[in-house]
């Protein structure tokens, strides 16, 4: 799904309309129908629409003459002067008007007791208030409206953007519609993906309305949510003739006395998501300890130059930092490997902790690196405050990742994937998921994926979407998952996912 803004969807109009001259009341009809589409008519009987003067309240009468011709109940409430309508809206408010569709009008307080009797009534309501041209604060009777909307309806269906929600940022103008769904037009809107608006915008749907791909292609940013369907077309099934050879090798460099953990955790995540050999690297000191957790991975330690040479030339993908440290030693090893290995590199942690006032060795490297930071990481990392970062999410990834050539994976609620023209957005996992190994685990997946042959920016799409998957998945069943709960789920969930 492509994000977009109100300033896109405008100019995608604005294309249409005047260059390609494809009438604004057909792309609005486009837009009725789909919302039909998505209304279970079996069930539902009698609806109540609420119609805005602009365009969205356009989608609104063209919505209410559908349902008419369906035989459906149909009551519509105008808040505006009828007189003063224009355009696209003004010839679907005739429409309904000519068709004998009962439209009341929402002018003052005297009109709410009978509205409020309606909502109550009826099966579902219709809001068609605001859509991406709200401008400004809601208030007066629109205030009151919404507010009986939210008090008294049972479904409330939203047509492109609950009413109040600021579609650029999320925020709430005053007050917005609390919807159940949402059928939104061509764009996922940007303010969606705003941590708060997970309340108010329900299920939401985004659907097509005939602009050409042409028109998409030449207007929108190359921001996606991602979807399953992304997923299932992105990852390959497996040829009965392949070997492991063709799954490609995972060097995983993690660990030290004391974080044991995190070596084991993205080495057997690497394993059990299907890269064809893992081996992790590691301190002399913890080898034996990892040796006698893994089963199918190898293990070798810092000691072993030409051991390490050898397995550094024939990985397909290399992790580093998980459980390292932040320390002199780190930033050495990270140095060298970067220097010699030609593979790309996921680098997480403390790998990312010792770049602080080096950041100069992964803008000269010419390997792919995917850098895993959480906000916290990506502070110290660009020194910009904590509550910047999570407040332009996106363009603080996509800013870093094109400064310095790499794919920046930033961690938090809804996280963003990078490699500063594309960007991805995964709406996938929940806080039942916040606990500690869960990034050890990305890393491990990213680093599987990489080595089965996929592009790292793919590859580090599918990671994020899948480890989010498990730990939803899992959530439904138990008050909180851990990375091990994650890392036996894997191999289960990518193929619920591809089946
Ligand atoms: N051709 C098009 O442009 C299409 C537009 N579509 C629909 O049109 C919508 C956008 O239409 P518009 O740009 O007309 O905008 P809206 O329908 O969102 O509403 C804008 C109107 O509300 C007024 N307004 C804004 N904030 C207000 C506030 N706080 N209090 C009171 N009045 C306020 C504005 O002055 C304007 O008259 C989309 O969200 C979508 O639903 C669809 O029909 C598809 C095609
Ligand atoms: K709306």
């Amino acid at each position: 799904m492509r994000i977009g803004t109100a300033k896109v969807s405008r100019e995608i109009d604005k294309v249409c309309i005047e260059k390609l001259k494809i009438p604004g009341i057909v792309l609005m009809e486009n837009a009725a129908l789909k919302v039909i589409n998505n209304i279970k008519m079996s069930e539902i009987n009698s609806f109540v629409i609420v119609c805005g003067k602009g365009n969205n309240g356009g989608d609104g009468f063209a919505i209410a003459r559908h349902l008419h011709i369906k035989d459906k109940k149909v009551q519509v409430f105008f808040i505006g002067n009828p007189e003063a309508l224009s355009g696209d809206c003004k010839t679907n408010y005739i429409i309904a008007s000519n068709l004998g569709i009962k439209i009341c009008k929402l002018n003052n307080i005297e009109d709410l007791d009978y509205f409020r009797s309606c909502i109550s009534a009826s099966e579902m309501v219709i809001d068609c208030i605001f859509g991406t041209g709200l401008t400004r604060k809601v208030e007066g009777i629109y205030e009151q409206v919404i507010g009986i909307i939210n008090e008294n309806s049972r479904n409330t269906l939203s047509v492109d953007v609950p009413s109040g929600i600021n579609s650029d940022d999320g925020e709430v103008m005053g007050i917005c519609i609390n919807a159940h769904n949402t059928v939104s037009f061509q764009l996922y809107k940007r303010g969606f993906l705003k941590y708060s608006s997970n309340k108010f915008i329900g299920k939401v749907v985004v659907e097509d309305i005939g602009i050409p791909k042409e028109v998409i292609e030449e207007i929108c940013p190359k921001e996606f949510v991602l979807h399953e369907d992304f997923i299932k077309k992105a990852i390959k099934p497996r040829d009965k003739h392949s070997n492991k050879g063709d799954f490609g090798r995972a060097l995983i460099i993690s660990g030290t006395e004391g974080f044991t953990g995190a070596a084991y955790i993205s080495t057997e995540t690497a394993v059990r998501s299907g890269a064809g050999l893992v081996t992790v690297l590691c301190p002399k000191d913890i080898q034996n300890i990892l040796s006698c957790k893994l089963t199918e991975a190898m293990t070798i330690n810092f000691t072993q130059k030409e051991k390490i040479e050898e397995v550094m030339c024939k990985a397909r993908a290399i992790a580093i930092g998980p459980g390292m440290g932040n320390n002199l030693w780190t930033f050495s090893i990270l140095e060298q490997v970067i220097e010699k290995s030609k593979c790309p590199m996921v680098l997480d942690a403390d790998a990312i902790n010792v770049l602080q006032d080096h950041k100069d060795i992964i803008k000269k490297s010419s390997n792919t690196l995917v850098l895993t930071p959480h906000p916290g990481e990506m502070s110290r990392l660009t020194g910009l405050d904590i509550d910047y970062i999570n407040e332009n999410r996106i363009k603080v990834a996509k800013e870093f990742a094109l400064e310095n050539n790499v794919i920046l994976l930033l961690k938090g609620y809804n996280t963003v994937i990078t490699d500063g023209k594309t960007t991805f957005i995964n709406s996938t996992g929940n806080s039942a998921m916040a606990n500690g190994g869960m990034g050890d685990c990305l890393t491990g997946l990213i680093t599987s994926f990489i080595a089965q042959g996929y592009e790292p920016l793919e590859a580090t799409c599918i990671s994020a979407y899948i480890h989010g998957y498990c730990g939803e998945k899992l959530s439904n069943e138990m008050f909180c998952v851990n990375a091990k709960h994650v890392m036996e789920y894997i191999p289960y969930a990518i193929k619920e996912i591809i089946e």
